[in-house]
């Protein structure tokens, strides 16, 4: 039976993993974190009935009703718990930068990291994955198109490049001299998808392609120049690899993120998921060129992987902007000159441990916050 903690179990990566954790044998949730989503975990507490739990602020009446469960609080709390839990894997489902904190503390405590959380790469970088290799951790992606690199890499040579997929986003075919017209829900109506609020933002901004080239970076340890991005927009082709032969291997499968997180968990088997036996006839397969003009974030991207501090801004710009764009403070076009604007105020500098990371981060959050002042409607 392993032991699974799950850091953002109320959130859409959250929920899913505990619906195939419902699938699966041999898996049992000893420790669970939240956010603030009370009455939520209120019922997944009732249902998985964990040892532990934690959530960033104190609610009595959850302790009252779950006397045998030992609740910890706050961020300093999520480590904890998972430092008493020990977890045999770790399902890292929280969002944002502060995902990097719990991400190397489980390390220290659980033998395989199951990370969802694409921002502790882009943040945490070489430091990650270094300390994942000192504790001897293993780090499986769940986000889809590493999840389908990391098995396309397996069992054959080292490809010459990768490429990984975008939906494109909500927007992808709406007029781009209107683009700041679009309202939240125009950008949160997502094609193929249905994520968390921050993510499906940035699929129609590209941050999250941004991200996920930096995340491809670091996990496979390819260039820029050979990590190429398409736009799939049924994203049935979640990600490839081209040989030096000139063969090229697809990654495809329904686009559903109970697979990725199913394959974290079970790797190296893969589960019996009856629900969702494919065939190649369901998808039409088509790849198509990257319109920058539409997607300037991603280019960004390209031209800051492997700059530790501008990644980490480019991360907390996002986050900053976002969260504007979400409580109606700035126009959707506002995000991206927001991120620009942050990374070219930070200085190129490779942070050596979490402290600096940590300082890199809340300096950009501030000039990101001034740069939203100046975009405020
Ligand atoms: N959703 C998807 O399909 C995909 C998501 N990902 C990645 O997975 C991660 C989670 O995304 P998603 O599930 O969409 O996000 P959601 O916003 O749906 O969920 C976020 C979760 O994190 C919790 N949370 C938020 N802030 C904190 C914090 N400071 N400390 C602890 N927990 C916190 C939330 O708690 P609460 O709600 O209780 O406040 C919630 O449980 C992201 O890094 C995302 O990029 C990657 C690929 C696909
Ligand atoms: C499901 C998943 O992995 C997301 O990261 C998804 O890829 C977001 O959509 P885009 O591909 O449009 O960024
Ligand atoms: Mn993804």
């Amino acid at each position: 039976m392993k032991k699974i903690a799950i850091v953002g179990s109320t959130g859409s990566i959250g929920t899913q993993t505990l619906e195939v954790i419902r699938k699966l044998d041999n898996f049992r949730v000893v420790a669970m974190a939240c956010g603030h989503n009370f009455s939520l975990f209120e019922r997944q507490l009732h249902e998985f009935s964990p040892e532990y739990a934690a959530m960033l602020e104190p609610n009595r009446e959850l302790e009252v009703n779950f006397p045998s469960v030992k609740f910890f609080y706050g961020a300093e709390g999520i480590e904890e718990m998972l430092e008493i839990a020990k977890p045999d894997y770790t399902v890292l489902a929280a969002s944002g930068a502060i995902g990097l904190r719990y991400s190397l503390k489980a390390i220290e405590h659980s033998k395989r990291l199951c990370l969802a959380n694409k921002e502790s790469i882009v943040c945490g970088g070489k430091l990650l994955l270094e300390k994942a290799k000192r504790y001897s951790a293993e780090i499986i992606p769940v986000d889809s198109e590493h999840s389908a690199l990391f098995q396309l890499l397996r069992g054959d040579v080292r490809p010459e490049k990768i490429f990984i997929t975008a939906s494109g986003g909500a927007l992808r075919d709406y007029p781009l001299d209107r683009i700041n017209e679009v309202t939240l829900k125009d950008v949160l109506n997502h094609p193929v998808w249905s994520m968390g609020v921050r993510i499906t933002v940035d699929s129609a901004t590209m941050v999250n392609k941004g991200l996920e080239i930096i995340e491809a970076h670091y996990l496979f340890s390819y260039d820029e120049k050979d990590i190429l991005t398409y736009v799939c927009k049924n994203s049935a082709i979640h990600a490839g690899v081209i040989y030096s032969d000139g063969t090229i291997k697809l990654h495809i499968g329904k686009p559903d993120m109970r697979i990725p997180i199913a394959y974290s968990l079970t790797y190296p088997q893969r589960a019996a998921l009856k629900d969702f036996t494919a065939s190649p006839l369901d998808y039409s397969l088509s790849l198509e060129e990257i319109d920058y003009r539409r997607y300037p974030a991603l280019k960004l991207a390209r031209e800051i992987i492997g700059i530790p501090s501008k990644q980490i801004a480019f991360n907390a710009a996002d986050e900053i902007a976002v969260k504007n764009f979400v409580e109606g403070r700035i126009s959707f076009g506002s995000i991206y000159r927001i991120i620009e604007k942050t990374i070219e105020r930070i200085e190129p500098i490779s942070p050596k441990d979490f402290e600096e990371v940590q300082a890199i981060d809340v300096l950009a959050r501030k000039i990101a916050q001034e740069e939203v002042r100046k975009c405020s409607r």
